[in-house]
């Protein structure tokens, strides 16, 4: 185990920890139908049992004809038509096959000429038409198999669905799915400064903005929340309420009590009722990282206690909660946001101590930070699009290149 100045983990160790743990719990599975299973993971790998497309058709309206080096300028008969929906029938010679865009192949044809490029004649009921461009072999045919061929491996156990890959089951013809089980999370905020959104403030007091952004995190990762609790900072209640989280979840997160105050309980508490495994994260914001877990008598829950600024809380959760979280339901690819060289559009002439996580925005191919990054500000994490990621003791000038993490692939 590597440690950075100040004793601090780095965040790389940390994540490597986590997943490492992750791999140990085991979701059970179950079946679930396709049109509720967006955001789950697979607990099966998928094995094409078909072509898809299913069988050679058409990608254009136009003429299907059997190809030869001296089409340019002839005349064919057209010998009837095929729609998108019906079995295809065969060409006859010298004529060809009016079909339009997704309508099967006529045995005997292996070329679709466009519409656009032919003259159409209706004579005493006769249609022919003029080819007026020479067409290459087999153009404007999409073949049976060319998205995913039968017996192709389509998804590896551990993928999770997005709309692509409902999309890809449903061209398979899977109604159900074998998933894993949703993950059970508790959010459990600490502070007796906090209050619910729709009560008054008195003088001291701060809305709760922790549990409600973690909630709609948790929402968005299709996850079954337990319990959104707030606590005072009262190690009785807290311990009260980790232990009664611990019977019934899969992970517990907390948010605030986690640094060195008289009144943050959570590292106490804690070694009581379960164990910290690590609490001091070179990470800005969010050094106050616990991870530990809650004992009972029949599990051991992990437990992640996240600071209680709120930027830490976006931060932290966004880059060491959420691959954790990922693999604890099962996902097995696409667990670390994967981040590009991008010109800074501002200096950082004095190295520190932790990675930092700036909040910036890439504009005209320059990354500019939001001017406000105090841990206990938020409204960054609402107008940047992604992180510049500042290693520690890194330094750089204005146009150097740095790196950037777009949010797209945070959330990926
Ligand atoms: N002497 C030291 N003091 C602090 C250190 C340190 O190393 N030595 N670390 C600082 C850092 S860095 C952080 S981050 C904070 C984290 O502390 P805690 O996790 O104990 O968080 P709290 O003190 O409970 O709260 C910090 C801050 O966030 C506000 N907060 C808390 N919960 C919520 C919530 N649910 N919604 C909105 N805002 C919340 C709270 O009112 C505080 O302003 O510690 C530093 N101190
Ligand atoms: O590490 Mo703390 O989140 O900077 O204020």
């Amino acid at each position: 185990m590597s440690y950075s100045p100040q004793n601090l983990l780095p965040v790389d160790d940390l994540i490597a920890q986590l997943l490492s743990s992750a791999e140990l719990s085991a979701p059970e599975n179950e079946n679930c139908p396709l049109d509720a299973a967006l955001g789950r993971v697979l607990s099966e790998s998928i094995i094409s049992g078909m072509d898809v497309p299913p069988f050679d058709n058409s990608a254009m309206d136009g003429y299907a004809l059997a190809w030869s080096t001296k089409l340019q300028d002839q005349i064919l008969t057209v010998s009837h038509t095929t729609y998108a929906g019906q079995a295809s029938a065969e060409i006859m010679p010298d004529s060809a096959v009016r079909i339009l865009t997704g309508a099967s192949i006529p045995r005997g044809a292996d070329t679709v000429i466009m519409q656009e490029n032919v003259t159409h004649s209706v004579t005493d009921d006769v249609v022919t038409i003029q080819i007026n461009q020479q067409p290459a072999q087999g153009e404007n045919i999409r073949r049976a198999g060319q998205d995913i061929a039968k017996g192709q491996l389509v998804f590896s156990v551990g993928t999770r669905l997005g709309a692509a890959e409902i999309g890809l089951l449903a061209s398979l013809g899977i109604a159900t799915v074998n998933v894993y089980q949703r993950l059970k999370v508790s959010v459990i905020a600490t502070g007796d400064e906090l209050i619910e959104v729709g009560q008054p403030l008195v003088e001291g007091q701060i809305y709760n903005s922790n549990a409600p952004m973690l909630a709609a995190l948790l929402k968005s990762l299709n996850v079954q929340l337990m319990r959104v609790e707030h606590v005072p900072d009262q190690p009785e209640r807290l311990q009260e309420i980790l232990s009664l989280a611990a019977t019934d979840s899969d992970l517990i997160l907390t948010t605030g009590g986690a640094s060195v105050g008289d009144a943050d309980h959570l590292k106490s508490v804690l070694t009581q009722i379960g164990r910290i495994e690590n609490w001091k994260i070179a990470i800005k914001p969010g050094k106050p990282l616990v991870w530990g877990e809650v004992n009972t008598r029949l599990r051991n829950v992990p437990l992640v206690g996240l600071p209680g600024n709120p930027q830490s809380v976006w931060v932290t959760f966004l880059i060491v909660v959420l691959p954790y979280l990922k693999a604890l339901q099962g996902q097995r690819v696409r667990l670390i946001p994967q981040s590009v060289k991008v010109p800074a559009g501002f200096a950082r002439l004095k190295s520190q101590g932790r990675r930092e996580y700036l909040r910036v925005r890439l504009i005209d191919g320059q990354l500019i930070p939001h001017g406000m990054q105090s841990s206990g500000a938020l409204m960054s994490a609402s107008w940047a699009d992604g992180f510049a990621v500042v290693e520690v003791g890194q330094t750089f000038d204005v146009g150097d290149l740095i790196e950037y993490l777009p949010m797209s692939g945070v959330f990926g």
